[in-house]
């Protein structure tokens, strides 16, 4: 029998290449939905338009639909735009995560999968484990801590936690950049940048974080897993990579220090994955650096 997933957030850079993966899964019936009008533009999937913070649209969409699974990849993944409006980001971060799992819980679902992110980590340590402590040092990373708490509480379904680190990627029509685009964009432009290099990630190609979206649905695992990439990188060894990759001016790129900027929402120094567990239970192998930004460029 043929599984609905509901995927939240599928206009975004990991939903739209999620709802693109699950559609080549025979076993599986894909409900996208998103705010506003379907973005990825693809056939073979339901696009359904659903904006989480709204209970009544949760609980009327989710009655219609009756998932079988519902994987949560919307959020206001901007942490400037979870500076400046808190009771924004907890309602659309935190409560609309409460209202998928309540509107799961009365249509019988059977599993749920959250995406959370490194920023629930202080960035003290690096390549972080799942068992390491939280203490967000920005108010995103606060949200992500708060709905982790509601997913773990006790739920007649099975429930997981993804964590990941600096995804880069492309899809169309993006409501934010990343690290590969941004450099290549502002090089390409002829535009100096300043680029930080005493911040460590695991930065995470798309489509590894889609596969290990599919591996926990897959296996139905449940608990937190760090999907993440291998390779441990500063921004500014990355920033160097995508301009040699591209032939690109690496003169246009500055190193500096975090504390440089001022920006509004601190971001951890050392995050990263050790993505160990990952590996030995879900047979999750990300590709290297190297290789995803090949990928993304070619
Ligand atoms: N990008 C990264 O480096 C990381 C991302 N994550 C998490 O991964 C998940 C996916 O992020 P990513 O794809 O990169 O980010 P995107 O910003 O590309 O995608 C998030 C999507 O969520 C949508 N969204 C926001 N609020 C609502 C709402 N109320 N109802 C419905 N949809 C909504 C956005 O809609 P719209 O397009 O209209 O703005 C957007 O399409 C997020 O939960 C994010 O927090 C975790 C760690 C790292
Ligand atoms: C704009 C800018 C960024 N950077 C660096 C800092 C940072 O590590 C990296 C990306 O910056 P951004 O502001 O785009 O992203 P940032 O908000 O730091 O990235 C995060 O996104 C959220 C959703 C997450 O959950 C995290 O995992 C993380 O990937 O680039 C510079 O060095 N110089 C700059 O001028």
């Amino acid at each position: 029998m043929r599984r609905k997933v509901l995927i939240t957030g599928a206009n975004g850079l990991l939903g739209q290449h999620l709802t693109k993966l699950l559609l080549t899964k025979k076993n599986i019936e894909v409900f996208a939905s998103g705010r506003g009008k379907d973005r990825l533009l693809e056939k073979g999937y339901n696009y359904i338009s659903l904006d989480v913070s709204k209970k009544s649209e949760v609980d009327r969409v989710i009655t219609s639909i009756q998932p079988d699974i519902i994987i949560h990849a919307a959020a206001i993944s901007k942490v400037e735009d979870c500076e400046n409006d808190n009771n924004n980001a907890i309602l659309q971060n935190v409560s609309a995560t409460n209202f998928l799992l309540n509107a799961g819980k009365s249509n019988a679902l059977k599993q749920f999968i959250f995406v959370s992110t490194d920023f629930v980590f202080s960035g003290e340590k690096g390549m972080l484990t799942e068992e390491d402590r939280r203490d967000p040092p920005n108010f995103y990373g606060q949200t992500k801590l708060l709905a982790e708490d509601l997913v773990m509480q006790s739920w007649p379904f099975k429930t997981a936690i993804v964590r990941t680190c600096l995804v880069y990627g492309q899809v169309k029509d993006m409501s934010r950049t990343n690290i590969m685009l941004w450099v290549k964009n502002n090089l390409k432009k002829g535009n100096s940048i300043k680029v930080v290099n005493d911040q460590y990630r695991t930065p995470t190609y798309v489509k590894d974080l889609a596969q290990g979206c599919f591996l926990i649905l897959d296996q139905e695992a449940e608990g937190i897993y760090h999907i993440s990439g291998k390779d441990y990188l500063t921004p500014y060894t990355i920033a160097l990579k995508v301009a040699k990759e591209l032939n690109l001016p690496t003169n246009l790129i500055t190193e500096v220090t975090a504390n440089t900027f001022k920006e509004n929402g601190k971001r951890p120094l050392k995050t990263g994955f050790n993505i160990s567990k990952s590996k030995n239970i879900l047979g999750y192998e990300p590709i290297s650096f190297n290789k995803g930004l090949e990928e993304v460029v070619k």
